[in-house]
């Protein structure tokens, strides 16, 4: 593929009219794509700041809510959000690339070895600032990770690029540690029965077992990131109560995780439910230690990341070219595209350091590799495929 010039992405004024134009007054019935729907949700922020909705309810939420979510969102309380302009949005962005690791790990065949280490070192060259490697988890539960020491032995690791590796157990610390890792992430849920299909085992098991983690980080000096899976929802549970993901995202925090990445694993949360979720996470942890991990099945990610960044999140976690799934996730889809999160915050004004040329040569080359379509729409709408 070979990446054409790219358009401005700042926001039109004129969104507003069109929108209820292209849509005949029914916004939520349109088929939006997420780049659109995420302009459609600033755009509205900008009507909900001219419109008499004194009341200082949350139009977007409601809008995207569903039928009768105005009056839902109502009804709830739903707080508006302090977000009239972009004064309020980050200056600078943090962007995690999972693709190497969340997007690789559901694919059917197994990748080479080499490819996997090529496409890290190209989001390496593209300025990205932390790259997701690959996993020390049972090469019979995830047999695409299984890898992982030729993958941390065969990166070039550039100076200010961090290669963190998800261990779900001491005895993936250690591996990972002897494979050189400097730093580790470690998975939990707000499901139950995620957890216990993820990484067998409860809740309250699993953060036993992630104790024994910190405490051995703690000796090797490892920074340990934290992921809380099924913020939004659960594909066995369904609904997921913000007040659950709180507690895990606490008790993480209280353990010594640096950040905690709230993780919508099948991409089923709307902008309404990231801020319900947010406000109920940031009561118990600092907003700068969190970061957002969206899958976009359905079309929702860039969407709930504004809305996310508005609420004061600096840290979003996207793979290239939109790979991924988890293994335990059946149905959901990848992770929002990185060339679409990063055109999209680079629309907006704000610093992330990354190349987006060269996050779309990345991509092309990992789809070519995989021999597929890109599921990014930057990509789509500006690569000759
Ligand atoms: C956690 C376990 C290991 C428990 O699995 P288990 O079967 O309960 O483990 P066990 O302790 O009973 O050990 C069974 C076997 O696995 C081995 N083993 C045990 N641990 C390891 C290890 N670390 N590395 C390599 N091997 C290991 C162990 O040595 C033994 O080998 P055997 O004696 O049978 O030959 C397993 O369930 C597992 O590996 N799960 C990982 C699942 C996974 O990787 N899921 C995808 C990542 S999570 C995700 O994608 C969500 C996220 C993070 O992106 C955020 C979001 O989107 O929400």
């Amino acid at each position: 593929m070979v990446p054409r010039r790219l358009p401005s992405a700042g926001i039109s004024r004129t969104w507003p009219h069109r929108t209820r134009l292209a849509t005949g007054a029914r916004p939520r019935t349109a088929s939006l794509g997420g780049q659109r729907q995420a302009n459609m949700a600033a755009a509205l922020q900008d009507l909900h700041k001219m419109s008499s909705l004194s009341r200082g309810q949350n139009v977007i939420s409601a809008l995207l809510m569903g039928r009768g979510g105005f009056s839902k969102a109502l009804a709830k309380g739903i707080r508006p959000l302090n977000t009239s302009s972009s004064a309020s949005l980050p200056k600078q962005v943090k962007i995690v690339e999972v693709g190497p690791r969340d997007g690789l790990q559901n694919e059917k065949n197994l990748v080479p070895t080499e490819v996997k280490i090529r496409l890290i070192d190209l989001l390496s060259e593209a300025g990205i600032p932390v790259i997701e490697a690959t996993s020390f988890v049972s090469p019979k539960w995830v047999p695409q990770m299984s890898d992982q020491v030729e993958v941390m032995k065969g990166i070039k690791r550039f100076p200010n690029v961090s290669y963190p590796v998800l261990t779900p157990n001491l005895k993936g610390f250690q591996a990972a540690l002897m494979s050189g890792a400097r730093e580790v992430s470690i998975f939990g849920a707000a499901s139950e029965l995620f957890s216990k299909k993820n990484i067998n085992c409860s809740i309250d098991e699993s953060l036993q077992r992630f104790k024994e983690i910190m405490s051995a980080s703690k000796e090797a000096h490892i920074p340990v990131r934290g992921y809380v899976s099924c913020v939004l929802g659960c594909p066995y549970e369904g609904k997921v109560a913000p007040g659950k993901v709180a507690e895990v995202a606490k008790k993480m925090y209280a353990m010594g995780c640096y950040e905690i990445s709230l993780g919508d694993t099948i991409g089923v949360g709307t902008p309404g439910g990231m801020q319900e979720m947010l406000e109920a996470v940031m009561h118990e942890v600092p907003v700068g230690a969190l970061a957002v991990h969206c899958h976009d099945t359905y079309g929702q990610a860039l969407a709930n990341i504004l809305i996310a960044l508005q609420m004061g999140v600096s840290v979003v976690d996207s793979s290239v070219a939109g790979l991924g799934g988890c293994p335990y996730a059946k149905g959901a889809s990848g992770n929002v595209a990185t060339e679409d999160v990063v055109y999209m915050l680079h629309g907006l004004g704000i610093h992330t350091g990354v190349d987006l040329k060269k996050v779309l040569e990345a991509g092309s080359f990992i789809c070519q590799s995989l021999n597929r379509k890109s599921s990014s729409k930057v990509a789509q709408a500006t690569c000759k495929l």
